[in-house]
């Protein structure tokens, strides 16, 4: 079932064609910013960013996934987008007990009904939504087809057409998709901008390979990308610094030796490469932000470290990979041609919390001051 999404999402070029969609979602982004700003006691800061990407997150990934728009960004948000949102903080704020929740025996459930009750809750408005959403396009493709047009589209378009999942199962995908695509990539760019406002000779040397190779308003698309390698570069430090999940694990299929231990078969590993990305040496003054280590400066240069694996390793690393990068990069351009992002009086040093994946320990704020 993975692998007919994977092969439609697994490399930059499959990803390439939604830019345009993405870019919308930034316009959107960028008009809220300065609506924000407009309402800040100083007309600059930006409280809670997260609270901003969480909404950028999902509305770029939900015009992906559902080609269709949800209105995040708009001032006043539609109910359904509301209650999957509420659903969505349900199924995080119950992250510890609703993992175990699906290990509780039956029987044992009526004597301690809360995690079930709330597991299955937050699970049902997660799949309404996305079952709302599958649906409308379904009755959409069927009326084109109805008229005789030629139906094109998007992801799922491309899916139903394909009749190689099931109704079930394009809903069950859709839903996770949805589920992990929007924290995600909420949070790393919060930890970006957080970094680049505390960092501000990083932010102008990123800024500066933006303007000399993309220009001041260049409305940058997936091609553009790889002419600003210190995007790139800023998305992997950031990632390697704040891995917004911490830590993978694996069960062994046949007996492994490594370093001299046998691992026997069917064990279960886990692996923290939050730990291992600050290792000096993986990456030599690792505790150091320094988007520029990960740039090639010659053939023999090795950039790429197994110290940090943001995005997991293998068949079952993350599917939405291509997709969160797209939408990290093209976003962090566009800022930075925008706005330059600096800290404000009300800018604290932020920690990491991990419960589950790898949050800010405390609402990050940054001014966007308008670049002239
Ligand atoms: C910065 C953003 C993101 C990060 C850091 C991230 C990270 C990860 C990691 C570490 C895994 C586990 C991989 C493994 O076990 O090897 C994973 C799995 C997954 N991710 Fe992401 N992810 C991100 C964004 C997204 C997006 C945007 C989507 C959807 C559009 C997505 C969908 C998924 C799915 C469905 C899985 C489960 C894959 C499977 O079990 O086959 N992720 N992600």
């Amino acid at each position: 079932m993975r692998s007919v999404l994977r092969q439609r999402i697994l490399k930059p070029k499959d990803v390439a064609i939604f830019s345009g969609d993405i870019n919308q979602v930034i316009a959107d982004l960028i008009k809220r910013i300065y609506i924000l700003k407009s309402q800040a006691e100083d007309g600059e800061t930006v409280t809670n960013v997260n609270d901003l990407f969480f909404k950028y997150s999902m509305e770029g990934v939900a015009t992906i996934l559902y080609e269709s728009r949800l209105g995040c960004l708009e001032s006043s948000v539609p109910q359904p987008t509301l209650d999957y949102i509420e659903a969505l903080g349900l199924m995080f704020s119950m992250f510890k007990t609703s993992m175990y929740a699906g290990a509780i025996p039956r029987w044992l459930r009526p004597l301690v009904p809360r995690p079930w009750r709330e597991f299955c809750r937050s699970w049902d408005g997660l799949f309404k939504f996305s079952q709302i959403h599958v649906d409308n396009k379904l009755r959409d493709i069927q009326c084109r087809m109805d008229r005789g047009e030629r139906v094109r589209g998007g992801l799922l378009t491309g899916l139903v057409l394909g009749q190689e999942l099931s109704r079930e199962e394009i809903y069950a995908n859709m839903t996770e998709m949805l589920l992990a695509g929007v924290d995600t990539t909420a949070f790393t760019l919060s930890w970006a901008v957080y970094l680049l406002a505390r960092h501000p000779q990083v932010q102008q040397t990123v800024y500066r390979q933006i303007l000399k190779n993309l220009g001041e308003r260049h409305v940058p698309t997936a091609t553009d990308v790889p002419k600003v390698p210190l995007v790139r570069a800023l998305l992997k430090e950031t990632l390697r610094l704040f891995p917004v999940l911490p830590g993978n694990g694996r069960v062994t299929q046949e007996d492994l030796v490594v370093g001299g231990y046998l691992i026997p078969k069917g064990t279960q590993l886990a692996l923290c490469h939050y730990a291992t990305s600050y290792e000096d040496e993986n990456f030599p003054r690792a505790k150091e932000f320094r988007p520029e280590r990960w740039l090639r400066k010659g053939d023999l240069d090795r950039v790429d470290n197994f110290g940090s694996i943001p995005f997991g390793h293998g068949v079952r690393s993350c599917i939405g990979r291509r997709i969160a990068e797209l939408e990290i990069h093209l976003a962090l351009i566009q800022l930075l041609q925008h706005f330059e992002i600096k800290t404000s009086s009300w800018t604290k040093a932020v920690p990491a919390r991990t419960h589950g994946l790898l949050t800010p320990g405390e609402p990050i704020h940054v001014c966007f001051v308008n670049r002239k």
